[in-house]
C-alpha cells in the first residue's frame, strides 16, 4: 500500500488527505501551524467544510490518518508527497511561492529514498520543472530520485469533500513513468469510477489550472457586465443566462450575476496568469478585462445602495443590514469576499452597518480587524435587520430561505432589500414585504411595492 504525505493542511491539503485516507491509504498530513495540528489530532476540523469532520474522525479512528508538524516525519514516511501550501498573490499580482519553496527545501533536506513529489497547489507555469531541477541538484551524489509531477486541484469550497470524492477530471502533468504509475495507484478509485483523466506535461497541467479559473472568472464578469446593462434597458439577467445556457456550447453554469467574484482563488489566479503573460511578452487582455469588470461590479453595488437610500448624497443616518460575509455559501472562508468591499463602501459613505453570517463571523472578527468597532456583529439575520433601513444579501446561504419575512420587515425602519444574489427573485413572500432590488433587472415578474 502506498504511503501518502500531504504538506499543508488547508482547504485543499486537509480534504485531499482525509479523502485518500478514506480509500485506505496511510496518510500523513503535515503543517507548520502547530495549533492546527493539535486540533486536527483531536478530530476537530479547523475549517468548515460539509462532511470533512466525519472523514477526519473516521481516519483518526482507523489509524490511517496522522497529523504532524514534523517535515522530517512526513517526508520520510511517504512514498508520494503532495504539496498543498498556499500560493497567495503578492502586491504586484504575481504568485508568492515562498511557502512552496519552504516545503521543497524540507523535502530535499529529509529525503530518504525515491519519492514522487506532486504539486497540488496552484503554481505558475514552470514551477514544477523548477522544483524538479532544484531537487535533482540537491540529490546529486545520493542514490535517491525525486519524480516531480503537477496535479492541479479543481475542488470548490463548500463542496470540497464531494468534489474530491467525485472530481470533474484528474489532470496529471508528469514526465516520468514512476510519477504516472504512482498517481494511477493514488487515484485508482477514480480510474475505476471512470472519472476523466488527462495525462500531459507539467507546463500544460499548470496552465490548465489557471486557464480554468480565469475562464470561469471571465464568464462571471461577462454576465455581471450584462447585468448592469440589463438594469438600464429593462432586460432580466436571469432569463438572459437561461437563454444563453440553452446552447450547450455556452452552458448555463457560472452565469449567475452577483456582486463580483471573490474567494482565495479567482482574484489571485487571474492576477497571477496576467503576470505570467506579461513576463512572457503576451498581454492577456481578456483576463485583464475580467479583473477590471469585477472591481467595477463591486463599486457599482455600493453606488446602487447609495443612490437608493441616500437623502443628502451620503448614507449618514442610514443603517444597513448585511447578510453573509463569506465569498460563497457553505464555507467559513472570507478571503477576498466582496462583502468586505461592500461594507467598506457603505461605511465610507456614512452608513451604520450591522452584519450576520452563518459561518463567516469568527474569521471576519479575526481578519477584518480594521472593521472591528466600526460594524455591529449580530447573532441572526433577524437581529441584524432590527431597525435597519435596508437588507443587503451578499451570500446565498440556504438558511435565509427560512426567514420569517413578516417579522423581519416589521422590525425594520425601512423596507429596501438588495438581493445581490437574486436569491429571492420572483419570491412572492419576500416581494410582499420589501422593496426588492435584484441584480440585473428592475423587477422579476412581480410588481414592486413602493417604499413606505
Ligand atoms: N481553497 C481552494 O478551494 C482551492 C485552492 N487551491 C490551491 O491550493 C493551494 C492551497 O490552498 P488552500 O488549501 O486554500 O490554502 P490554505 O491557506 O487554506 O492552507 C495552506 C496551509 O499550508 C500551511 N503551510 C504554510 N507553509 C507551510 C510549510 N512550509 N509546510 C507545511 N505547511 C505549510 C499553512 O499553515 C496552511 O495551513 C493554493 O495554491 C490554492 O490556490 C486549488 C483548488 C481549490
Ligand atoms: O482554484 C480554486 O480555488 C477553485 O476556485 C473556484 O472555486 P471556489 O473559489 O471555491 O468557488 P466558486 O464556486 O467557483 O465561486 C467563486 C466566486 O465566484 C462567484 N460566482 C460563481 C458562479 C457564478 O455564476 N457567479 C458568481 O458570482 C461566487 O459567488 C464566488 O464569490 C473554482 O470553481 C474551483 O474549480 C477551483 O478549484
Amino acid at each position: 500500500m502506498v504511503n501518502v504525505g500531504v504538506m499543508g493542511t488547508g482547504y485543499v491539503g486537509l480534504v485531499h488527505g482525509a479523502v485518500l485516507s478514506s480509500y485506505g491509504f496511510r496518510v500523513t498530513c503535515m503543517d507548520v501551524d502547530k495549533q492546527k495540528i493539535e486540533r486536527l489530532n483531536q478530530g476537530i476540523s479547523p475549517i468548515y467544510e460539509p462532511g470533512l469532520e466525519e472523514l477526519l474522525q473516521s481516519g483518526l479512528r482507523a489509524g490511517n490518518l496522522v497529523f504532524t508538524a514534523s517535515a522530517q516525519q512526513v517526508v520520510q514516511t511517504s512514498d508520494v508527497l503532495f504539496i498543498a501550501v498556499g500560493t497567495p498573490a503578492k502586491e504586484d499580482g504575481s504568485a508568492d511561492l515562498s511557502y512552496v519553496w519552504d516545503v521543497v527545501q524540507q523535502i530535499g533536506k529529509h529525503i530518504n529514498g525515491h519519492k514522487v513529489i506532486v504539486s497540488k497547489s496552484t503554481m505558475p507555469v514552470g514551477t514544477s520543472r523548477s522544483i524538479a531541477m532544484y531537487l535533482d541538484g540537491m540529490l546529486r551524489g545520493t542514490p535517491y530520485r525525486a519524480h516531480v509531477a503537477s496535479n492541479p486541484e479543481f475542488l470548490r469550497q463548500g463542496k470540497a469533500v464531494s468534489d474530491s470524492l467525485s472530481p470533474s477530471r484528474v489532470v496529471i502533468g508528469a514526465e516520468s513513468d514512476e510519477a504516472v504509475q504512482m498517481l494511477k495507484k493514488v487515484y485508482a478509485t477514480h480510474l475505476e469510477q471512470d472519472v476523466p483523466f488527462l495525462f500531459t506535461n507539467r507546463e500544460t497541467a499548470e496552465m490548465i489550472k489557471y486557464a480554468s479559473n480565469s475562464f470561469l472568472a471571465v464568464k462571471i464578469s461577462f454576465i455581471n457586465e450584462l447585468a448592469l446593462l440589463s438594469e438600464k434597458v429593462g432586460a432580466k439577467i436571469q432569463d438572459i443566462a437561461t437563454g444563453m445556457g440553452m446552447d450547450d456550447r455556452i452552458s448555463p453554469h457560472f452565469l449567475q450575476a452577483g456582486p463580483g467574484y471573490g474567494g482565495s482563488c479567482f482574484p489571485k489566479d487571474t492576477q497571477a496568469i496576467v503576470d505570467v503573460g506579461r513576463k512572457n511578452g503576451e498581454e492577456l487582455y481578456v483576463v485583464r478585462a475580467a479583473i477590471a469588470a469585477n472591481e467595477k461590479q463591486k463599486a457599482k453595488m455600493v453606488s446602487k445602495i447609495e443612490e437608493t437610500l441616500s437623502f443628502d448624497g451620503t448614507l449618514k443616518g442610514r443603517t444597513v443590514a448585511v447578510w453573509g460575509l463569506t465569498f460563497k455559501p457553505d464555507t467559513d472562508d472570507i478571503r477576498y469576499s466582496p462583502s468586505y468591499e461592500i461594507i467598506q463602501g457603505l461605511l465610507g459613505r456614512g452608513a451604520a452597518v450591522k452584519v450576520y453570517c452563518p459561518q463567516g463571523m469568527k474569521q471576519a472578527k479575526l481578519y477584518w480587524t480594521d472593521l472591528n468597532g466600526r460594524i455591529q456583529y449580530c447573532g441572526s439575520e433577524a437581529e441584524c435587520s432590527q431597525q435597519a433601513d435596508a437588507i443587503v444579501l451578499m451570500t446565498e446561504w440556504e438558511q435565509f430561505r427560512a426567514a420569517n419575512w413578516e417579522k423581519i420587515a416589521r422590525g425594520m425602519r425601512g423596507n429596501a432589500f438588495f438581493d445581490m444574489r437574486n436569491m429571492f427573485a420572483g419570491d412572492a413572500s419576500v416581494l410582499q414585504w420589501f422593496k426588492y432590488y435584484p441584480v440585473g433587472a428592475s423587477e422579476y415578474g412581480y410588481p414592486l411595492r413602493e417604499a413606505q
